[in-house]
């Protein structure tokens, strides 16, 4: 114990840098990761710098790391599945949860009893990793929809999308700048057109992301990617406003709103969400996440004709 001690002790000396990563991880071996990633990721992000321009920046990342600045924002990349998706401040990291959810939608949304090509849509983008993640791992021919009303999100998330995309398989991918809560005729002319819906939409509460938020989201990530009001359900309930809406038009077709999937943070939250689409032509259930927490609300439209959605509503 006594030695590692020292040894650590000799190795910040060498190293005064490491003591900011330290801080920031309070972990040794972390934080000597973190160096060696730091240092790596730098150089290759700027080849065409000096020695010296580079040494500044390496100082400059671990000093920010030192109160607590996302290491994502200064490697500017995420691993998400197989992808590395970029990363910049004012746009959501993304996180494991929202991979494994995504990860396991995959061979549904493959098997979806929907004619070719499926068509999807992504609300709140962010960074692009969902529809990122579906666009290679998809099997079948399909169309994406990607929605947020933040410029650079929209902007990071088409970069993702260009790089990302080896697969044939997605034909078409079209982004738009909408306000999810207030754009009703877009939002209807998008919803109405899916068969399935992607969401990881803001959903802390105003109290929860004072009392409860950790201070490097709290401090570096964007708040409106993450606060939502109505106790953070504001997102849940106006899509599925819209939802039934749409429901009642005769001439919604049968394959239109077939699978929705929302992430969501508590399991008083996935509560209520599931019900506000059970009891109707939906089925929703909640899908757990690798920690046991309840993570994901999916609602499935049962199979019957549109005549017949009107009447049960
Ligand atoms: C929780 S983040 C999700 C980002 C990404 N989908 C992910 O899983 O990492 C929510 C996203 O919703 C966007 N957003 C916030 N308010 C919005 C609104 N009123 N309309 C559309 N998008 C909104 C934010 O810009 C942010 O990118």
């Amino acid at each position: 114990m006594l030695q590692r001690k020292l040894k650590w002790k000799t190795f910040l000396k060498n190293n005064r840098f490491l003591a900011d990563l330290y801080r920031a991880t309070k972990s040794t071996e972390q934080a000597k990761q973190e160096w060696k990633w730091i240092s790596q990721e730098l150089r290759e992000l700027c080849p065409k710098d000096s020695k010296l321009q580079i040494q500044r920046k390496i100082i400059q990342a671990c000093k920010l790391r030192g109160r607590k600045y996302p290491l994502q924002y200064i490697l500017q990349t995420q691993p998400f599945g197989s992808l590395d998706i970029q990363c910049r401040p004012g746009v959501l990291i993304p996180r494991w949860e929202t991979e494994e959810w995504v990860e396991r939608t995959i061979p549904l949304l493959n098997s979806l009893s929907v004619p070719n090509p499926i068509r999807i849509l992504d609300l709140c983008t962010g960074s692009g990793c969902i529809s990122s993640y579906v666009s290679t791992s998809l099997k079948r021919p399909h169309h994406l929809h990607v929605v947020d009303n933040s410029s650079k999100a929209l902007h990071i998330a088409a970069k993702n999308l260009l790089t990302c995309k080896h697969d044939s398989s997605t034909l078409d991918t079209q982004f738009h700048k909408i306000n999810v809560l207030s754009a009703q005729k877009a939002m209807f002319d998008l919803l109405k057109d899916c068969h399935v819906v992607l969401c990881n939409p803001p959903y802390i509460s105003p109290t929860e992301f004072h009392t409860n938020t950790d201070l490097s989201v709290k401090r570096y990530e964007p708040r409106h990617a993450l606060v939502a009001q109505e106790d953070g359900n504001q997102f849940y309930k106006v899509i599925a406003s819209y939802v039934f809406e749409l429901l009642k038009d005769p001439f919604l077709t049968k394959d239109a709103l077939r699978y929705l999937a929302f992430e969501i943070g508590s399991s008083k939250q996935a509560n209520y969400v599931k019900n506000l689409f059970s009891g109707s032509v939906f089925d929703a259930t909640i899908w757990k996440d690798s920690a046991n927490l309840d993570r994901t609300v999916i609602v499935q439209r049962k199979e019957i004709d549109a005549k017949s959605i009107v009447e049960n509503r």
